[in-house]
């Protein structure tokens, strides 16, 4: 008999509410227990059959969850995830910024490490974390990454101090900083940076460069990095999703495969 995983998602938003969708259209062997928002009326009209409202991080183990999926926003990181590792629960994270301060981080690996369960980051809106991560094993010399994402996509966030959003022309590249800076003042639009951080060469070694562009209808990746392996050059061009276009659907799917990949025979 096939194993089903039951999943926990902390955020019923954009990514959440897709992820759902997705895993219910694809028949994949997982079953949602429990959704954390912070007002059960948010997912009232939408609640998957089974799942309960899971009220705080504190009512997280009594879904009986095997998996936590965090996209939700960086505050809810810490506080869910110390209350899932506690509890012997793996915790997947989408709101990587959280993990810029090295103290939540290494309390959270620490925590998992005590408790025989994992911390995971999911490469998110990116590809080729997997290559990346291999590749830093040897040495890195240099990670760099352009994120361009249309102009509407940088609304609401400080993007909006550095340029007249709503009258650009042409693309501007608005910020250029290590990856620690662009993830603490972009929470929203640069967990990538974050991740790609754990991955490669850290947060204050990747270069990053945000670009909003009136023209553009995807969210683009552009990264590039060097080392002792050779050079990778990746670039995704992601369609946002429906309903925030600060997020891409590739956040999404690559929730679904880890997902699905926790009860396939065969992992890809
Ligand atoms: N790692 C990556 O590559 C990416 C990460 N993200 C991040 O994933 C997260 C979710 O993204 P979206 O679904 O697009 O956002 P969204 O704004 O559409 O939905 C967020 C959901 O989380 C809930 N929420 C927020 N804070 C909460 C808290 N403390 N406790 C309980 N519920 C809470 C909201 O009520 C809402 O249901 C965001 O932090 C976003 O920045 C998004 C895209 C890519
Ligand atoms: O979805 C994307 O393209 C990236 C994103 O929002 C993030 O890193 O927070």
């Amino acid at each position: 008999m096939s194993k089903v995983e039951a999943i926990c998602l902390v955020g019923w938003g954009a990514i959440g509410q897709r992820v759902a969708a997705l895993l219910k259209a694809r028949g994949a062997n997982a079953r949602i227990v429990g959704i954390a928002v912070r007002d059960p009326r948010e997912i009232e009209a939408t609640m998957p059959e089974g799942a309960v409202h899971v009220a705080g991080p504190e009512a997280l183990t009594a879904t009986g969850a095997t998996l936590v999926v965090e996209a939700a926003s960086r505050e809810s990181v810490q506080p869910f995830a110390r209350a899932a590792l506690a509890a012997g629960m793996d915790f997947a994270v989408s709101s990587t910024s959280a993990l810029v301060d090295a103290t939540v981080l290494d309390e959270l690996v620490e925590l998992a490490r005590r408790n025989g369960c994992k911390l995971i980051i999911p490469p998110g809106a990116l590809g080729g974390i997997d290559a990346l991560s291999a590749a830093s094993r040897l040495g890195l010399d240099s990670v760099e990454h352009i994120i361009t994402k249309p102009a509407r996509a940088w609304f609401g966030t400080p993007a909006e101090e550095c340029c007249r959003l709503g009258e650009l022309q042409e693309a501007e590249a608005f910020f250029a900083g290590s990856a620690a800076e662009a993830a603490t003042a972009f929470p929203q639009n640069a967990n990538v940076a974050a991740t790609i951080s754990l991955a490669g060469i850290g947060m204050e070694h990747t270069r990053v460069q945000l670009v909003a562009d009136p023209k553009a209808v995807e969210n683009t990746h552009s990264i590039i990095a060097r080392g002792a392996f050779g050079t990778l050059e990746i670039r995704l061009q992601n369609r946002p999703l429906a309903t925030n276009p600060k997020s891409s659907e590739m956040t999404a799917l690559n929730l679904v495969r880890l997902i699905e990949n926790r009860t396939s025979a065969l992992v890809l």
